[in-house]
């Protein structure tokens, strides 16, 4: 059966990994950015990945919510091709979120949060409580609940963005830089909740970070790409210890430094 395989003849089952592209080929016109691209995280991982601006981090996350699709190859979620499946429906089933939020300007901090149980159909009262937890997960206090989001500070709305990602209990969150535009302070206090956060729920995270700090601190796993190809997949430990190309090398011997 799908996603259950067993291994080793000792009656173990082998999970499908929570994030599969197969030989993905992606172009934008007739400029390829990724070729042949193979990746796979396994479920509860925290992977991070980093490299120089325009290599395709963007691009590979956006295959993995199915916002683009690739010219050949393929990507599994759950063991499953999302090739036939219903983009909306996959995309709710995944938290995402990104540098600036993108948050609503015109609903309440709290409907923000609840905004895909709302298209799910969560009720009201439920969606009221869901979004008093999830507050309290990321640390927003609750009276910040009922303001819009321009009353808050970027932190605050980095926490609402953080805590909308995480509201229809998803198995994989997606991040796109973020926490690149807040302050040291507000970074390293979002750094902590999301590692708490991944702790606890042992939910797959993909984040994407210009920091190769924060990439080496947060990830379980760290993605070095380069002009589409990657470089290196490995723990920090390792990445560390034996760079695999030049360029890692000098990626991670530049820790502290924003690329
Ligand atoms: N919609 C698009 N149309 C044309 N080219 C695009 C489009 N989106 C991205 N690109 C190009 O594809 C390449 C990869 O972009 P992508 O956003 O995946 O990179 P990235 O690694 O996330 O970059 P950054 O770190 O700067 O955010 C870049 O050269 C970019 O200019």
């Amino acid at each position: 059966m799908n996603g259950t395989k067993p291994s080793g003849g000792k009656g173990r089952v082998k999970a499908e990994p929570a994030i599969r592209l197969e030989r993905v080929d992606k172009a934008y016109g007739e400029k390829p950015v990724l070729r042949d691209f193979s990746l796979a995280i396994n479920a509860g991982e925290f992977v991070t990945a980093i490299g120089s601006s325009g290599c395709g981090k963007t691009t590979v996350l956006k295959l993995i919510n199915g916002l683009l699709k690739p010219d050949a190859g393929k990507v599994f979620i759950q063991g499953k091709d999302i090739a036939g499946q219903d983009r909306d429906r996959l995309r709710r089933r995944m938290g995402y979120a990104i540098q600036g939020v993108g948050l609503f300007p015109h609903r309440k901090v709290r409907d923000n949060i609840t905004y895909v149980p709302e298209l799910n159909k969560v009720p009201r009262e439920e969606r009221r409580r869901a979004a008093a937890e999830l507050a309290e997960l990321v640390r927003l206090d609750r009276e910040l609940l009922d303001r819009y989001p321009h009353e808050l500070s970027g932190g605050q709305r980095q926490r609402v963005g953080l805590a909308r990602a995480l509201a229809a209990k998803p198995e994989i969150v997606l991040m796109d830089e973020p926490f690149g535009a807040v302050d040291d302070i507000t970074r390293k206090s979002l750094q902590e909740e999301i590692k708490g956060i991944h702790r606890r729920t042992g939910v797959t995270i993909f984040f994407i970070t210009h920091d190769i700090s924060e990439a080496l601190s947060l990830g379980t796993r760290v993605l070095v790409m380069d002009q589409g190809v990657i470089h290196q997949f490995d723990t920090p430990r390792e990445l560390r210890r034996r760079p695999a190309t030049a360029f890692t090398a000098e990626l991670v011997g530049g820790a502290g430094k924003a690329i």
